[in-house]
């Protein structure tokens, strides 16, 4: 059975997507663990743990191999303590699978660390397609006073995994305010993975 063609028009303001199968966000109070400074964030929660901080339209034709997944994700602006407000970041399931993000509205980075905890950041603004290379842990990162809007496409059997974060303690950088702008730093709870941990994610194929 053939799928029928679809045509999508994406709000660069909103992310709002037309025809979406799907939505998710997630609240401030969700987010526990992410950011540096626990106190900050206890007490955004403590006045406004509810609000969505992100939220995602898609479209998932099928979820089969060799299908996509596309969407729009928007991220409110705003900080706990000096950090950006940040997606929770994973790496696929499925750790080769690539995935790229096309800016939309706003202006943020693509934050990117390599299972050997190398880190790399692309800057997204309206117009920027990033590429996330297969294997790379990835999370966005709103450095912006305004939302920011990114649509984004990947593989329809990429899947998520949230605990290779979880597991390191954390990405290996943090996106801080500096002036006027931001800056990259150390995250001091970070553990580097285990050798075998890196061979097992290198090793995915198919
Ligand atoms: O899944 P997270 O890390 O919460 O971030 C949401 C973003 O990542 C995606 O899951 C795609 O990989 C999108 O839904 C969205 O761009
Ligand atoms: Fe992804």
């Amino acid at each position: 059975m053939l799928i029928s063609p679809s045509a999508h028009r994406i709000d660069p303001a909103s992310g709002a997507l037309s025809n979406a199968t799907g939505r998710y966000e997630k609240r401030l109070a969700e987010l526990d663990g992410i950011y540096a400074d626990a106190e900050a964030f206890a007490a955004a929660v403590a006045t406004g743990g509810a609000r969505v901080v992100y939220h995602v339209h898609e479209v998932r034709p099928q979820a089969a191999h060799g299908d996509l997944i596309f969407g729009t994700t928007f991220m409110e602006p705003g900080r706990i303590g000096d950090e950006y407000f940040v997606t929770r970041g994973h790496i696929h399931a499925r750790a080769n699978r690539p995935e790229t993000y096309y800016g939309e509205s706003g202006e943020g980075l693509m934050l990117m660390e390599s299972p050997q905890g190398e880190t790399q950041i692309l800057a997204i603004a309206p117009k920027v397609l990033v590429y996330v290379p297969p294997l790379w842990i990835h999370r966005s990162v709103n450095t912006g006073a305004a939302p920011l809007v990114m649509s984004f496409c990947y593989p329809a059997d990429s899947g998520q995994d949230y605990d290779v974060i979880a597991r390191s303690g954390g990405m290996a950088t943090r996106v801080v305010a500096d002036g006027t702008g931001w800056k990259a730093v150390p995250n001091a709870a970070y553990r580097p993975r285990s050798q075998a941990e890196i061979e097992t994610i290198l090793a995915t194929q198919d």
